[in-house]
């Protein structure tokens, strides 16, 4: 992780809201996405503070979850998708070809709307990906997959049947079970897309807590619709509107006395 000073132009609506040091996980620079002929981001300049939650909020198609794939390369799969200007993680730009995608992955971590387990044991869902990258005992194993079914407080709903399938699970415990595996692989960053969308309100509110939880240690950016949510959970949010950045500030900020008028009207429900 690197420790880099926001320039000013971070906030083309207005200025940084953060300290002039403060340390950066990620950091966006003039990017601009292209889905074959349709340009889908553009001219995007956002830092993403460490140990932070992140929260990017905007109509439908203003892009949002475009900038979370841009920030694992999934588009990368697809032929005719391009992301051009930089994307700095850990000193280096994610963009350029040379970059190693499976270890980006295991360092940027990413959790989808809906839940996702392998069709898989509950044991294997965590293990799958830590033996990509990590030749670990059985015994480090086992206490791996413990450690973060604890953190993500499933532990004690399925230590008595952590061979039995993952599909088994309901749809919340499923995605806190998506959590658990994507922080196995120990990574700096977490990506969640609209993570509890398909959650009912005692799920969602529990990945809320645990959202408050692993900031202390993970980088979170996360997409969501629902404001409350992001006035709950985030330090900081980001209006996007037609793939465009509008406005980036505190939560606090956003939602109580924002700058532009836009992000004013979309808070308050006028459009979106
Ligand atoms: N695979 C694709 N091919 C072509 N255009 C796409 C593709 N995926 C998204 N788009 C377009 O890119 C723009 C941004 O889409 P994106 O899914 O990032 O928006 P979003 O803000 O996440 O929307 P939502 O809140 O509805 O999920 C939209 O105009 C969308 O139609």
């Amino acid at each position: 992780m690197t420790s880099v000073p926001l320039p000013s132009s971070e906030h083309a609506a207005g200025p940084s809201d953060t300290g002039p040091e403060q340390e950066v996980a990620l950091s966006v620079r003039d990017l601009n996405f292209h889905y074959g002929s349709h340009h889908a981001l553009h001219g995007i300049s956002l830092d993403f503070p460490a140990r932070c939650v992140t929260a990017m909020i905007g109509p439908s198609g203003c892009g949002k979850s475009t900038l979370l794939r841009v920030f694992n390369k999934i588009y990368d799969l697809y032929p005719g998708q391009r992301a051009t200007g930089e994307v700095l993680f850990d000193g280096r730009n994610i963009l350029e070809d040379s970059i190693n995608l499976d270890m980006l992955r295991a360092r940027i971590g990413m959790v989808f709307q809906k839940p996702t387990p392998f069709p898989m044991s509950i044991y294997d869902n965590i293990a799958f990906g830590v033996r990509l990258h990590e030749k670990l005992s059985r015994t480090e194993m086992d206490e791996r997959v413990q450690d973060v079914l604890t953190r993500v407080a499933l532990w004690n709903e399925v230590r008595d049947r952590l061979h039995a399938p993952a599909t088994g699970l309901s749809g919340g415990q499923q995605q806190r079970l998506c959590i658990a595996r994507s922080i196995a692989t120990r990574p700096e960053v977490l990506l969640l897309d609209e993570p509890t969308s398909a959650l009912d309100p005692i799920s969602t509110a529990r990945i809320e807590e645990l959202l408050d939880e692993l900031k202390e240690e993970f980088t979170i950016a996360i997409v969501t619709h629902n404001m409350q949510q992001a006035a709950r959970c985030a330090d900081r949010v980001a209006f996007f509107y037609l793939g465009r950045l509008v406005e980036v500030d505190t939560a606090d900020r956003i939602f109580t006395n924002p700058r532009q008028k836009q992000t004013q009207d979309y808070i308050t429900g006028r459009f979106g």
